[in-house]
């Protein structure tokens, strides 16, 4: 099983101390062709699920091909910014980019020192890519005595050598080194960004000498997007980190979440064709693609094909297939499916109990009860002559006991999540076991004919539809941390699918009497 992208980003057992919409405050410079800077950086919050504010250091004219010019308002009037946002705002993470001048950082110290903001990311913005400079080179000692009361430094290569006063790092392991150095320095945590490095991959590194960290270096890698379209990809990463560590409160998996989500803007950037430079990223990227009808469901499909082709190598469907299952075997499974189904119909009631609309609380009152009764008739026409153990098998236990913990705890969207496996995985191996059996000249000798033959059934391909459009419109309908959390439901149920048809070979017992 391939690890899903979000299952990495969004871990539902995660740490998640936080706010669930943190309150994150940008101190940073203008750049009105909207890539960089509090544009960039209030996007990238809202992007993240946070509720964005801005405090203007300076205004630049900039275009995606460089910057013309810089204005730095005077620094009282930050000052009375960041003062009326702070007297009456509970401020979570403040994310702080371009400053300009020494006046204005010195505001800047004043008022961190004051409010001592929970989260403070200081992106330390010196030179644009563009070469051009965004912050005056007199300044640039004011800006090492901010550093200490940041809790995260977001330095560029170029950046980071200039801090230590250091020549820039060519290679990767001399850039790791400069960040211990600067990290050690002011006892705060680094973020070392591989970006000014060539190469087909692109790594970051959370750096902190002294403990504060799982390990001293955390590095996450990723992959070098071809484009020419970065500009503001440290804006962005920086305010989305601040976001996310207010909410998840553990920088591992903030930056994992941050770097993936910052991947996506990357790669989707051309279909923006925003100016005749390096261009913007795609800050709200997986918005627009979660709002087509249709795309979600495929994108679970996509998570679901390693799973899939794990159930059709597994003994027991192949055994089902050529007629050599193992009897034992097949009771085992009969009568596990016979439990599992009574424990999914409460789990497809309670679906119904928080379906939007009539139409879906009907679809699944009458799925509830029709599980009921394909339980009954499990029992009545294929148990009541086999031999097989009663008892809850430790993977039917688990199953449900993750639908029923995803039921009592998840929204409509993600209950749907968690259920649909259930009819689409079971829908789709039916199909293609059914398919060989007629294939094979429907012979009236295969030990499971009788079985076999249950699989063509038009209704229950019908109802599979109609969950997957239930469950595509309920994440249309929903958040992205929503979104993410269907994904997690979606790919757990997957893998106890999966379990499920292999639980036979591991569980059934040769001769085992019934109760
Ligand atoms: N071409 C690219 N492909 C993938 N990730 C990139 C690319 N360029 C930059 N990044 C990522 O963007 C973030 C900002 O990195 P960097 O470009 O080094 O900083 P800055 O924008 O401050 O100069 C980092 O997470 C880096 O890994
Ligand atoms: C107003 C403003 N702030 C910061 C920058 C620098 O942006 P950054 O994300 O570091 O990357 P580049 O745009 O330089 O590639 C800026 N240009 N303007």
């Amino acid at each position: 099983m391939t690890a899903s992208p979000y299952s990495a980003v969004y871990p539902l057992d995660a740490p998640n101390p936080g706010r669930a919409t943190p309150r994150v405050l940008s101190i940073a410079g203008s750049d009105p062709s909207g890539g960089a800077g509090i544009q960039a950086d209030l996007k990238s919050i809202a992007a993240l699920g946070g509720y964005g504010m801005a405090a203007i250091t300076a205004l630049t004219a900039q275009n995606t091909m460089g910057v013309i010019a810089v204005h730095v308002p005077p620094a009282q009037f930050l000052r009375q910014q960041l003062d009326a946002i702070s007297s009456d705002i509970t401020i979570d993470a403040v994310k702080i980019g371009m400053l300009g001048d020494a006046t204005v950082i010195d505001e800047v110290r004043g008022w961190i020192e004051e409010v001592r903001p929970a989260v403070v990311v200081l992106d330390p913005v010196m030179v644009a890519t563009s070469g051009d400079r965004l912050l005056r080179e007199s300044a640039e000692k004011a800006l090492r005595s901010l550093l200490p009361l940041a809790d995260l430094i977001t330095p560029n290569l170029p950046e980071l050598a200039m801090l230590l006063g250091e020549p820039e790092a060519t290679e990767w392991e001399s850039a790791l080194d400069q960040g211990k150095r600067l990290a050690a320095e002011y006892g705060n945590t680094v973020l070392v960004k591989g970006g000014h490095l060539p190469g087909p991959v692109c790594p970051d590194a959370l750096v902190n000498t002294s403990g504060m960290l799982s390990r001293d270096v955390i590095e996450i890698t990723g992959p070098r997007v071809e484009t020419r379209n970065s500009h503001g990809t440290g804006c962005s990463l920086s305010s989305a980190l601040a976001t996310v560590q207010a909410r998840r409160g553990d920088w591992e998996v903030s930056l994992q979440e941050a770097k993936s989500w910052l991947l996506g803007a990357l790669t989707t950037s051309g279909a923006l064709e925003v100016g005749q430079g390096n261009g913007p990223v795609h800050h709200f990227h997986h918005l627009q693609q979660a709002s087509k009808p249709g795309a979600f469901a495929a994108t679970l499909w996509k998570e679901a094909g390693p799973e899939l082709e794990s159930i059709y190598g597994l003994p027991f469907i192949q055994g089902l297939q050529s007629g050599e299952l193992p009897e034992r075997d097949f009771n085992y499974y009969l009568a596990q499916d016979a439990i599992y189904l009574n424990g999914y119909s409460r789990v497809l009631a309670r679906a119904g109990a928080l379906a939007p609309t009539e139409e879906e609380q009907l679809f699944w009152a009458k799925a509830s009860q029709q599980c009921l009764e394909v339980e009954s008739e499990l029992h009545r026409n294929w148990l009541s002559t086999r031999e097989a153990s009663t008892a809850t098998g430790p993977v039917t236990k688990s199953y449900v006991d993750h639908l029923l913990a995803t039921s009592a705890s998840g929204s409509y969207a993600v209950v749907l999540a968690a259920i649909l496996p259930c009819y689409w995985l079971y829908a789709e191996v039916g199909r293609q076991l059914h398919a060989s059996y007629v294939d094979a000249g429907a012979p009236a000798d295969h030990a499971y004919a009788e079985w076999l033959k249950t699989y063509a059934d038009e209704d229950f391909a019908a109802a599979t539809r109609k969950a997957i459009n239930f469950t595509d419109a309920a994440a249309i309908a929903g958040s992205e941390m929503e979104r993410a959390a269907m994904m997690d439901a979606f790919i757990q149920s997957c893998r106890y699918e999966t379990a499920f048809f292999d639980a036979p070979r591991l569980f059934a017992q040769p001769s085992i009497g019934r109760g």
